[in-house]
């Protein structure tokens, strides 16, 4: 029996070693070496920065710790959340650095894993990396080219149709032939237009007719994605073994990602069974997912990669592109000059009830120059997060050079390089001309380099259909008295809604 106590000790000393080096040993020694480098910042050990900023959540001004930081220490500095030292990063020659020049130095951050990772797994374009994730972006780039998506106008104007009829007999079917009020949470149906367009683009209409399976896959990219991320911001989901009890948050997460690989993979059967079709007028984005599949390892995707894959892009997809659709119109309601020149665009470009094609497209400039400026004012991502998988050296605009150890977290600070006073003449003023001249490396909402967003075509061309087709019918008015608090998690959703009346122009 002694030896069984022996490797009772051994296991308990190798437990509370590895704890010590999360917690402690590898914080401490980042944030020593970056001090020693000049790196301004500040260290608090264990707990890191966890509680002012969920002070600041709490408190429903979660940029002010942001917006305070960058003021005190400027565009680059050392902090820590939790046990994670982290250095923080707003200067775009640094942001370059990571994201292009010294890209090959740098992985997805743990907590992408922790977050991301948990439902989707590791094999897909959102999580892989080195030789698979250049191997899919190889093969799934050719999915997101113009032809491909210009045969999904269709159905997206179809899916938006349906929502804003649904919106005019709600207002129009009354008894005593008054106007009906429609008040609405616009990111609640803006979520749910953006998730029926990228589920029907992705799967196909005999998906979308399924309330069962529509609703398993809503309940994995919306519920199931709130308790990841509470479990990240209690710590819960951060801290190891911690993060594997079967807590209720954690078997509710993992019922749903059970269910929700069930339904994929039925859809997916059978699709290549050929008993269903694509709801668009070319193919959709399974069948050219599956265009990409088969044995041959190099030029193909397996059945786990492609399953990963069509989840990934509905996961990626729909909220991220409600959230820029959600603050677009908080952004008109709120400037009504810029509004009427909107309307009046949009107006002088699209007929009543007639379909919208890629040619009525090009002609809506301002309507993109509306959305542009909207993702950089509310960009829906509003950080990115890596991870130092070997010792490389950043330069900064001011000529200083970092030397990043292997090891070290780095969260590159979108919001702050978007409202930033030196590249952007009144940061917080909500001005589409300013497009009118490009903006390199200083506006960055899909990211850049090899791991930027390989849906950015599909989110503009949606987000251009549904705002077209939206301002020609619609007019919003912000009901008072709400709150109107950006989240801080993977995207900038507001935290309350966004309750609008809509009314028909
Ligand atoms: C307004 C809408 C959108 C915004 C602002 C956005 C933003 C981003 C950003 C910032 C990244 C980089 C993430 C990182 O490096 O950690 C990214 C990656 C990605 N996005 Fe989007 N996205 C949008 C819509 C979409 C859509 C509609 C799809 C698919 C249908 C999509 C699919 C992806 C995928 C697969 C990646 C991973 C690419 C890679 O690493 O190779 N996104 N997106």
């Amino acid at each position: 029996m002694m030896w069984f106590c022996y490797v009772k000790i051994v296991a308990l000393l190798y437990l509370i070693y590895r704890l010590l080096k999360f917690w402690i040993f590898k914080p401490w020694r980042i944030h020593k070496d970056l001090s020693a480098q000049g790196i301004p910042g500040q260290y608090t050990p264990i707990i890191g920065e966890a509680f002012v900023i969920r002070r600041a959540i709490l408190a429903d001004d979660p940029m002010s710790y942001n917006i305070e930081m960058t003021k005190k220490f400027g565009s680059y500095y050392h902090v820590s959340f939790g046990p994670i030292a982290r250095l923080v990063i707003s200067d775009p020659s640094l942001i370059r650095g990571v994201l292009k020049t010294n890209a090959y130095a740098y992985h997805k951050s743990i907590l992408m894993e922790l977050i991301l990772g948990i439902l989707l797994g590791s094999k897909n374009l959102l999580m892989a990396e080195d030789n698979i994730h250049a191997q899919h972006r190889r093969l799934i780039a050719p999915t997101f080219q113009h032809q491909n998506l210009n045969s999904m106008i269709s159905l997206m104007f179809e899916i938006t149709s349906n929502l804003l009829n649904k919106w005019s007999m709600i207002i129009n079917n009354n008894k005593n032939n008054e106007v009906y009020q429609l008040i609405v949470d616009i990111h609640k149906e803006m979520t749910s237009l953006t998730l029926d367009i990228v589920t029907g683009c992705v799967f196909g209409s005999e998906v979308m007719k399924d309330q069962h399976v529509r609703e398993i896959i809503s309940r994995a990219v919306t519920k199931t994605f709130a308790d990841v991320e509470e479990r990240t911001f209690n710590l819960i989901g951060i801290i190891p073994i911690v993060n594997r009890l079967p807590l209720s948050s954690k078997r509710r997460i993992d019922k749903s990602k059970k269910d929700v690989r069930q339904a994929v993979e039925h859809i997916i059967e059978e699709r290549k069974k050929g008993f269903t079709k694509t709801a668009c007028k070319g193919p959709d984005l399974l069948d050219l997912l599956l265009s990409a599949h088969g044995n041959d390892k190099t030029s193909k995707l397996s059945d786990e990669e492609l399953f990963e894959e069509a989840l990934t892009f509905v996961v990626a997809g729909h909220e991220t592109t409600a959230t820029l659709m959600t603050w677009t119109l908080y952004n008109l309601v709120n400037n009504p000059d810029i509004c009427h020149r909107l309307e009046a665009e949009i107006d002088s470009v699209l007929n009543d009830n007639e379909e919208i094609t890629a040619s009525t497209l090009s002609l809506l400039a301002y309507t993109e120059l509306v959305l542009k400026e909207s993702l950089r004012l509310h960009q829906p991502a509003p950080s990115l997060v890596r991870t130092t998988i070997e010792d490389n050296t950043l330069i900064a605009s001011d000529g200083k050079h970092i030397h990043i150890k292997k090891g070290t977290d780095i969260l590159i600070n979108l919001f702050s390089l978007h409202h930033s006073e030196k590249y952007w003449d009144e940061p917080f003023k909500f001005d589409p001309s300013r497009f009118d001249e490009r903006h390199v490396d200083t506006y960055l909402p899909f990211s850049t380099g090899p791991r930027s967003c390989i849906g950015q075509n599909f989110a503009m061309l949606e987000a251009k259909i549904m705002l077209a087709m939206i301002i020609k019918r619609f007019r919003f008015e912000i009901i008072p008295g709400q709150k109107h608090v950006p989240e801080i998690t993977i995207t900038m959703r507001p935290k309350y809604g966004m309750w609008m009346k809509v009314l028909p122009r």
